[in-house]
């Protein structure tokens, strides 16, 4: 069994494999995930690997302590990669972003594919029908435009993330939760669109914290699955492992 952690900007999230099936999943705090690992450990005691992507400022030495018991490996970019990478700054490229391409190349063979990962970031990227990465976008997330909108105005409260009532904002919170969610949503449905004019086909991938409220919003079909780069982890240590 394999516990796979994913720690991004926002939360730490983690998920036991038993091969390619998911049979629990996690949500952590910097401040208590070792102890909550411990106790994982404890419930499924058939858990043998650790597998570890980070993107978020997690110390290293903070899984130390699991390397007694299990074999700790955190993704890096000299691992494996089951496709091509184009993006001309490789040694950059976030490494949430190299598993969503793994996962969207393994699981979706001999196709162009589209991955969507709305957290703290919203970031797209493009993997061609040839396994070619070709790069992609990087955006502020929901969470950020709410925070952001206050922190550099002197008169815009901080709100939280709310439906808009309406395409028009009536008041200042509706004129925010309207360019917030409205405006998140045009992005997205206008990035598809511009990648479609390009690529007549290609499957498109949502995932992230944000996946489930923009998915129903979104005019384009979408494959929504938050727990894609969970299963992208699992997907490319199984990889690395056949390849190493
Ligand atoms: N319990 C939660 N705590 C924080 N953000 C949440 C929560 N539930 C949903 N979200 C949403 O998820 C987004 C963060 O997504 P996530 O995928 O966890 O980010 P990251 O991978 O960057 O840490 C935020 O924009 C927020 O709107
Ligand atoms: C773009 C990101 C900040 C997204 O992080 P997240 O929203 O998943 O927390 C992360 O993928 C990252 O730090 N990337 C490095 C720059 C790049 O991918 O080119
Ligand atoms: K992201």
């Amino acid at each position: 069994m394999i516990l796979t952690v994913d720690i991004g900007n926002t939360r730490i999230k983690g998920a036991v494999f038993e091969g390619s099936t998911q049979i629990d999943t996690f949500f952590f705090t910097k401040n208590d995930f070792q102890k909550k690992i411990k106790n994982i450990l404890k419930t499924h005691q058939k858990i043998t690997h650790l597998v570890v992507a980070s993107v978020g400022d997690v110390e290293k030495e903070s899984f130390l302590e699991f390397k007694k018991e299990l074999n700790v490996h955190f993704i890096s970019h000299q691992d494996p990669f089951p496709f091509l990478n184009d993006y001309e700054t490789p040694q950059t490229l976030g490494i949430d972003r190299m598993v969503l391409a793994a996962g969207a190349t393994l699981q979706f063979p001999n196709q162009n594919r589209l991955v969507i990962d709305a957290g703290t970031c919203v970031t797209f990227d493009f993997i061609d029908d040839k396994n070619k990465y070709h790069g992609g976008a990087i955006a502020p997330g929901l969470r950020l435009r709410y925070e952001s909108l206050h922190h550099f105005t002197a008169k815009l409260p901080l709100l939280t993330l709310e439906n808009p009532k309406d395409l028009i904002g009536k008041s200042t919170s509706e004129s925010i939760h309207s360019g917030v969610v409205n405006g998140l949503v045009y992005e997205i449905d206008g990035f598809i669109d511009e990648y479609r004019a390009r690529y007549s086909n290609f499957i498109i991938i949502l995932t992230g914290g944000d996946t489930d409220f923009l998915a129903k919003r979104l005019k384009n079909t979408i494959f929504a699955n938050s727990n894609f780069l969970l299963e992208s982890l699992n997907q490319t240590f199984q990889y690395k492992i056949k390849n190493d």
